[in-house]
């Protein structure tokens, strides 16, 4: 059997990224993920300006996932799009992504994309939606006429392929609304789930919390957050339009899990904790573990089973 997935008009060997935050803040990081067994890679969400971030500790590994605060720390837009233009050019038969945030609200994440809008870099850009609005409002994606609003103003001169890094919901009714708003726009992809925002892990000798930003809160990632990922992966694939494609993100530490995100629709699949846990060479155990669940039921393709989750009525 083999592994090749097709994403947006490309065949990748296989379907697995890193999840954006991880292994991805410089050209050394991500030359040697571009290097690894993984099928594509994404850069560290980038703002207009370099930041530093929080202070640390600011992202722990635990027993069954991650917490993290990092606080956007990443090296400026301009040093991403330096490198996406190059390595557009070097490999061109290699597509990745590039992601983008913002730090100071609505404003700056259409400053970002013209920016984009006006380079050379003609790949496709993963808009990072989990960061802070206005002070007093949510999250962007929190907040549907704002991310409404934002996707409005980026489309309007925005010509080049793109898609959305989403949070995890939990109702229904935001499973329709954040679908509703997705369904008016011809982007390229939808990526489902960022961490799980503002958790809280304490440690069992100190009686402390383990990250010093927000009093100990942060983004839970990792086994944690599996079953809330693929029921993310799965409500969007049921409510968005064939032509948006799903990223499956959360929880994948074993080839079942990233079969389950498969089996739930998704196309490419990210890997966070789980890759800052073991390193690049998580990425062979998971590519031979899922063959070998091809293999097993005797798949020849992700295509056969893909989306092909069964139900009980
Ligand atoms: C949470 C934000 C800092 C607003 C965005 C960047 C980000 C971070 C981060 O840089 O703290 N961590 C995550 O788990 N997901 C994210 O999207």
């Amino acid at each position: 059997p083999t592994l090749q997935a097709t994403f947006y008009g490309h065949t990748y060997d296989n379907p697995f990224m890193n999840a954006s935050g991880v292994h991805c803040m410089t050209m050394t990081e991500l030359d040697a993920l571009a290097d690894s067994a993984a099928g594509s890679f994404v850069t560290k969400s980038a703002t207009a300006e370099a930041r530093e971030g929080n202070p640390e500790p600011r992202y722990v590994n635990v027993d069954l996932g991650s917490i993290n605060s990092m606080g956007l720390p990443n090296l400026g837009l301009d040093y991403y799009l330096d490198y996406a233009i190059k390595r557009q050019a070097s490999h061109p038969d290699q597509p990745f992504v590039m992601s983008v945030a913002s730090y100071q609200g609505f404003d700056e994440y259409v400053a970002n994309m013209r920016k984009i809008q006006e380079s050379d870099y003609t790949g496709l850009v993963e808009l990072n939606l989990s960061c802070p609005n206005v002070p007093g409002k949510p999250q962007m994606a929190y907040d549907f006429e704002d991310t409404d609003r934002l996707l409005t103003e980026i489309f309007a001169f925005y010509t080049k392929p793109f898609g959305v890094k989403l949070p995890p919901y939990f109702d229904i009714m935001h499973f329709d609304k954040i679908a509703a708003v997705l369904n008016q726009f011809d982007l390229k992809f939808v990526n489902c789930i960022n961490s799980i925002g503002n958790g809280l892990y304490i440690d069992e000798v100190t009686d402390t919390v383990v990250i010093k930003p927000k009093g100990g809160f942060g983004g839970i990632g990792g086994e944690y957050v599996k079953p809330t990922a693929l029921a993310n992966v799965r409500a969007l694939k049921q409510r968005l339009n064939p032509s948006i494609e799903i990223i499956g993100t959360g929880g994948i530490l074993t080839g079942r899990d990233a079969y389950e995100h498969l089996l739930c629709g998704a196309s490419m699949l990210q890997v966070g904790t789980q890759l800052e846990k073991e390193g690049l060479g998580v990425f062979e155990r998971l590519t031979k573990e899922l063959l070998a669940i091809l293999e097993a039921k005797g798949y020849a393709s992700i295509a056969e089973f893909k989306g092909m989750l069964g139900t009980l009525d």
